[in-house]
C-alpha cells in the first residue's frame, strides 16, 4: 500500500482589495471595498492585502486609504491576531500614514528591471531598493513587519526579458533589509511553468530559501494557475490572487488581471490541500464584486460553480427562487452605455455616472438602436434597464456647450424626436422591458423608468419632475409617467417638483420592489427574471399590446378588434399556446427561457 501522502497548507494572500482595484478607472465607493474586505474576510482568508498609501495622482482609484484605515471595521480587523492586513507603502510619508493608522504589516515594492522601475515609481532600481530598505528599517523600529514585492520577474513592459540575476539582486536585497517573505511579481504574466520552475531553482541555488519566498502571478498569457501550481510543486507554500481575477497594473500596458482566488483554491482543494478558505462564500464574493463593479467575472472556477449552483437551485421544482445570481457578460460598450446578457435577458446600464446618466445626444441614439436591435431578437425576452452609479439617470443633458435647451428650432425638433422615439421605442417594445432603479431619476430619467413594464428601485430611488424649476416641463415623457401614475398624482408631483419616495411608488404599486442597497437590487432583479421563466415571450407580448390597446382605446372599436386579433393568434397552432397546453397536458411546466433559447423547440 502506497504512503498516505499529507501536502502541507498553502496561505493565500488577498490582494483584490488593493492590487485587483488599483486599475479600474470609475470611482469605486469606499463602503464598497470595505463591505469587499469584509466579505474576503467571511470566507476564511486571513491575509487580506487593504490599499496601498501611494500619492492619490499616481494611483487615484486608492485615493480614499485613509478612509479605508480609518473606518471602525478595518480598526477593529487590524488588532485580530490571527488576521494580516498588510498596505502597500511606497515612501516614509506612506508608512508614518500607516503607522498613525495602527497597521501592523506593510508591503514595500522595488522592480527587477530599470524600464518599469522608472514608469512605476520613478527611479532607478537601486535607488528603488535603498527607498524600501529606509521604509524597512523604519517599520522594523516600530514593529511593523514588511513584506516585499519584486515586479517583472520574466519580462519588463519596457525593457523585454529579465534576468534572473536581476531578480536575485532585489529578492536578496529586501531580505537582508529585514523583509521577512518577498513576493515574486509576474506582472506581464509572460511566465509560464517552465520559467518558474527554472527562476526558482535558481534563487534556490543562490542561497534563497524558499520559505521567504511567494507568488505573484498576473493571468495575461493564462498560464497563472500552472505557475501557481508549478511554483507550489517546486516548494513555494505562499500565493498572491485576487477575487474574480481582479487585477492589472496601470503601469504595465496589457497586464491582465491577477490569479483569480477561486481558481486556486478550487486547484488547491482539488488536490486536497487545505486553504482554509470556504469557496462556496468565496464564489459568492466574486460573483458580488463583479456585479459592483460591472465586471465581467475572470475566475473560471467561480464563473462554474456559480452557474452550476444557480442552475440547479432554478430547476428544484421546489424552491422559489429568491436572489439567485444570474451571471451577466458584457457584450458591447459604447460611450454611455454598456450592454450585458444573460441567456434571453439583456441589460442596458447608463454609464456616464460622473454627470448622474444623464442622457446626451449620443446616448438618446444609441439607446434608442440598442432597443430597437434587441427589439428584433428573437431570442431575447427581456430588456433591463439600469444605471451605473449613484444615480439612475438625470434626465435630459443640461450640460454647458452640449445641451440642446436654448437653441434653434431644428435643435428643438431634433431632441423631440430623439426623445419620442426612444420612449416609443421602449414602449412599443414586443419584450418585457424592465427599469433596476439604481437611485434617484430627474426629469427624463424618470420618463426612462415609467417608459418600462416592470420597475424595481432601491430605497434612495426618489423621483423627481423638476423640469418646472428650470421653466421646462415633463413634455415627451408626460405619456408614460401620466398613464403609470395616474393624473391626479402625476399633475401633484409635476407641479409641486417635489421628491416622490420609492415608499409612496410602491404604496400605489407603481413600483413592484424596493431593496435596501444597489447589490440586493441587482441580485432581487436576477431572482425575478428567473421566476419570469414562467411566462411564454409570446404571450406576454400579446398581453403588453392588450394593455396598451384598453390604455389607448379604452370600449371603442380598435381594442375590440385588436382583442379578436391578438385571441386569434394565442389560439393558432404555432402560438406559443400550443405548446404550453401540450405540456400542461402531459403535467409538464414549461421553462420559456429555455424554449425561446430553442433547446426544447421541436426539431423540425
Ligand atoms: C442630480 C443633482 C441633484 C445632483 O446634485 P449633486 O449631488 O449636488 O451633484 P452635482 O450637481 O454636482 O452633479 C454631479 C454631476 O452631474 C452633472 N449633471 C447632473 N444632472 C445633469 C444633467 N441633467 N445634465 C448634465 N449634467 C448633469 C452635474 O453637472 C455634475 O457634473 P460636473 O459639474 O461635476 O461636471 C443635480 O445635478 C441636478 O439637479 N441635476 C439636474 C437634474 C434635472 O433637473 N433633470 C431634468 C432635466 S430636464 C429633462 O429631463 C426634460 C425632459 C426630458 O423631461 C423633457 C421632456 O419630457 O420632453
Amino acid at each position: 500500500m502506497s504512503p498516505q501522502i499529507t501536502f502541507p497548507d498553502v496561505r493565500i494572500v488577498e490582494v483584490g482589495p488593493r492590487d485587483g482595484l488599483q486599475n479600474i478607472r470609475d470611482p469605486i465607493a469606499t463602503k464598497t471595498k470595505l463591505e469587499l474586505i469584509q466579505r474576503l474576510k467571511e470566507t476564511g482568508l486571513r491575509t487580506i492585502e487593504l490599499t496601498s498609501v501611494v500619492s492619490p495622482k499616481a494611483v487615484p482609484q486608492l485615493a480614499d486609504c485613509r478612509d479605508v484605515l480609518g473606518d471602525p471595521s478595518i480598526k477593529q480587523s487590524l488588532t485580530e491576531p490571527h488576521i494580516r492586513h498588510p498596505v502597500l507603502i511606497p515612501n516614509i510619508k506612506g508608512l508614518k500614514i500607516a503607522f498613525e493608522h495602527g497597521v501592523r504589516e506593510v508591503a514595500v515594492f522595488v522592480s527587477a528591471t530599470e524600464g518599469f522601475s522608472k514608469a512605476n515609481i520613478n527611479c532607478t532600481v537601486d535607488q528603488g531598493i535603498a527607498r524600501a530598505k529606509e521604509v524597512t528599517s523604519l517599520a522594523l523600529q516600530s514593529n511593523i513587519v514588511v513584506r516585499g514585492y519584486v515586479s517583472c520577474i520574466f519580462e519588463d513592459p519596457y525593457d523585454g526579458p529579465t534576468s534572473p540575476a536581476s531578480v536575485l539582486h532585489c529578492v536578496k536585497s529586501l531580505l537582508d533589509a529585514g523583509c521577512y517573505e518577498i513576493s515574486l511579481g509576474d506582472t506581464l504574466g509572460t511566465g509560464s511553468p517552465s520559467s518558474v520552475r527554472s527562476l526558482i531553482s535558481y534563487l534556490r541555488e543562490h542561497g534563497i530559501p524558499l520559505e521567504n519566498l511567494a507568488g505573484h502571478f498576473h493571468d495575461t498569457y493564462g498560464q497563472a494557475v500552472a505557475n501557481v501550481w508549478e511554483a507550489y510543486a517546486c516548494g513555494i507554500r505562499v500565493f498572491d490572487s485576487s477575487v474574480a481575477g481582479l487585477g492589472g497594473c496601470p503601469f504595465a500596458p496589457g497586464a491582465k488581471g491577477n490569479v483569480a482566488t477561486e481558481d486556486v483554491v478550487y486547484m488547491f482543494h482539488s488536490a486536497g490541500i487545505n486553504t482554509g478558505v470556504d469557496i462556496s462564500k468565496l464564489v459568492n464574493t466574486g460573483v458580488w464584486i463583479s456585479k459592483q463593479l460591472s465586471r465581467t467575472n475572470s475566475s473560471r472556477a467561480g464563473t462554474a460553480i456559480h452557474i452550476k449552483k444557480t442552475k440547479s437551485l432554478s430547476l428544484d421544482k421546489n424552491e422559489t427562487p429568491k436572489d439567485v445570481s444570474l451571471q451577466w457578460s458584457l457584450v458591447s460598450e459604447t460611450k454611455g452605455l454598456l450592454l450585458y446578457r444573460s441567456g434571453v435577458n439583456m441589460k442596458i446600464v447608463l454609464n456616464r455616472p460622473k454627470n448622474g446618466n444623464a442622457l446626451t445626444a449620443d446616448m438618446i441614439h444609441d439607446l434608442t438602436t440598442t432597443i430597437n436591435d434587441i427589439s428584433n431578437d428573437p431570442q431575447v425576452s427581456r430588456i433591463v434597464i439600469s444605471g451605473n452609479g449613484k444615480f439612475f439617470c438625470t434626465g435630459m443633458d443640461l450640460g454647458k456647450g452640449s445641451t440642446p435647451v436654448g437653441q434653434n428650432d431644428s435643435t428643438s425638433i431634433a431632441q423631440f424626436n430623439r426623445l419620442t422615439t426612444l420612449f416609443e421605442a421602449i414602449d412599443t417594445s414586443p419584450k418585457v422591458t424592465i427599469a433596476c432603479i439604481n437611485g434617484p431619476a430627474f426629469g427624463g430619467g424618470v420618463g426612462l423608468a415609467f417608459a418600462c413594464d416592470i420597475r424595481l428601485c432601491t430605497k434612495d430611488a426618489i423621483m423627481t419632475l423638476s423640469e418646472v424649476k428650470m421653466g421646462l416641463c415633463p413634455a415627451t415623457i408626460s405619456k408614460y409617467v401620466i398613464r403609470e401614475w395616474g393624473l391626479p398624482f402625476a399633475r401633484e408631483a409635476m407641479l409641486s417638483a417635489r421628491p416622490v419616495t420609492p415608499k409612496e411608488l410602491k404604496a400605489l404599486g407603481i413600483v413592484s420592489q424596493v431593496s435596501d442597497s444597489t447589490s440586493k437590487l441587482h441580485a432581487r432583479l436576477d431572482s425575478f427574471l428567473i421566476t419570469l421563466k414562467v411566462a411564454s415571450p409570446g404571450a406576454s407580448r400579446m398581453s403588453k399590446e392588450l394593455i396598451r390597446l384598453a390604455w389607448t382605446s379604452a370600449g371603442g372599436d380598435q381594442q375590440a378588434s385588436g382583442i379578436r386579433n391578438i385571441f386569434s393568434e394565442m389560439m393558432g397552432p404555432d402560438a406559443d399556446g400550443a405548446h404550453g397546453v401540450k405540456e400542461f397536458q402531459s403535467r409538464r411546466k414549461v421553462d420559456w427561457d429555455l424554449y425561446t433559447q430553442r433547446i426544447l423547440k421541436p426539431k423540425l
